[in-house]
């Protein structure tokens, strides 16, 4: 079966691909099963090398790596390429850090020597999507891979290119053949794929529905599964933050990729004491989120599917209907290309769609709490639990809320949240589960295994 991929800022072809048949990707993952053999018994020296190697490559074409992203999924030029600079500084980090993070690890009992030493699983099969469809596939493999395992990547359709591109700067780097393979498969491959004895984990980030259906075959199959799924994020503002502020950091963290982000600021809450001052500068900063021509750098981009830019306005609409307010934005533009202005809703309460369910573009929400507790409430009313943000002066009270009351992945105080190669990244609650990045991360796809000696 044959796609396509599409320009979404120009509503372009960019390149017809096919799926690859059963047997390919039987053979492709043979392949990958037979480099595993190699590369777990490949030294720390030699891997470290390969990482370091990639991420000079990533360094040096970051400039048409990064046009490859704006081409297939319309984020402005210069944060594609930023997120090809953060592709180089994730391979860098397991480069540097992996052998000490998968070191043996001694535990005295009355053994003469017990520890737990880290062995790689084998082929990791990464469903990845196309919101940063080079940034989430790296944080992944580079851990991965520095343990010992080989990867298989099953991209969104849409950026199949970006799919094809990590795969040969792979090869480029010398990593050897079949360490890393990208699989162009189609959904109904997924499961003959997790079937298959020599596939031994899965991760996947994409929405809560995708990681449901492909975490049923990762437990049908008995495969360790990572889960990086939707987040809701709730940035709270208490009543001492320094509006200004807090306005800026709430419009940052939900503006980055033209919205669509699992980390995104969603839900912007704020203390009626504070909610008109803190609305009228929103609504003044906003404006200064215009779109246009990716390539031309504009602040936003353009959604990335036709699809997901109708899906959004049905959720604005909807959440219209029920008694937001809409102050700027809300209307799908006339033209060429999936633009989707910057939206701000006020006055939005629970039934309606910006405060139940995730949006996925630049659509800012803002919801009034009668005190700060109501504010907590109101933050973890949610099925998700990914990331939070609090804005105060408070700092040892953001904490204590943080740690006591806030049930998400992370809180991030006085900052938007974002992910860092040195942190733990995930969720809660149907935002899924598992750790990726730091030494959480490359310790999911381990087997940790107890050595005693008597
Ligand atoms: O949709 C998930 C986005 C993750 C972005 C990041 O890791 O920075």
């Amino acid at each position: 079966m044959t796609f396509q991929t599409i320009n979404p800022a120009t509503e372009d072809v960019v390149s017809n691909y096919s799926y690859f048949s059963d047997q390919t990707i039987d053979e492709k993952i043979e392949r990958a099963y037979s480099a595993f053999n190699d590369w777990k018994t490949t030294s720390f020296d030699k891997k470290k090398h390969l990482l370091h190697t990639l991420a000079r490559l990533l360094e040096d074409q970051k400039e048409q790596l990064g046009h490859l992203i704006t081409i297939e999924m319309g984020k402005p030029l210069k944060q594609s390429v930023a997120e090809i600079e953060k592709c180089a500084w994730v391979c860098d980090y397991y480069a540097e850090n992996g052998l000490n993070f998968l070191q043996n690890e001694q535990i005295k009992t009355e053994a003469r020597l017990s520890y737990i030493h880290y062995a790689p699983l084998g082929p990791v099969l990464a469903i990845m999507p196309w919101n940063f469809p080079f940034w989430q596939v790296f944080r992944f493999a580079a851990p991965s891979l520095m343990a010992g395992n080989v990867a298989l990547l099953k991209h969104s359709p849409n950026t199949t290119g970006c799919a094809l591109a990590i795969e040969k700067l792979f090869k480029e780097a010398g990593f050897p053949e079949g360490a890393f393979t990208t699989l162009l498969a189609d959904i109904p491959q997924i499961e003959p794929i997790l079937a298959n004895p020599k596939v031994k984990a899965l991760t996947l980030t994409g929405s809560t529905k995708a990681g449901q259906s492909a975490s049923q075959l990762a437990a049908k199959y008995l495969k360790k599964c990572v889960l990086e799924l939707g987040g809701s994020d709730p940035y709270l503002i208490l009543d001492d933050a320094d509006l200004e502020k807090a306005a800026e950091i709430c419009l940052s963290g939900r503006m980055l990729n033209t919205g669509q982000s699992c980390i995104a600021a969603k839900r912007f809450i704020v203390t009626k004491k504070r909610a008109v001052q803190f609305t009228e500068l929103v609504a003044e900063k906003v404006k200064s989120y215009t779109y246009g021509d990716p390539e031309e750098n504009h602040p936003l981009g353009t959604m990335a599917r036709k699809d997901l830019r109708e899906s959004l306005h049905r959720q604005v609409s909807e959440s219209i209907a029920k008694g937001a307010k809409c102050l700027t934005g809300g209307q799908i533009p006339s033209g060429k290309g999936y633009f989707y202005p910057a939206t701000l809703l006020t006055e939005v309460s629970k039934g309606m769609p910006a405060y139940d369910q995730e949006l996925f573009g630049p659509v800012g929400a803002i919801i009034t709490a009668t005190d700060e507790s109501d504010a907590v409430r109101i933050a973890n009313d949610t099925s998700f639990g990914l990331g939070a943000a609090i804005i105060t002066n408070d700092t040892d009270k953001a904490a204590h809320l943080a740690e006591q009351h806030l049930e998400f992945g992370a809180v991030f105080i006085n900052d938007f949240v974002k992910s860092d190669p040195r942190l733990p990244f995930g969720g809660v609650k149907s935002s899924g589960y598992g750790r990726e990045l730091s030494l959480l991360g490359i310790h999911e796809f381990v087997n940790a295994k107890t050595i005693y000696i008597k």
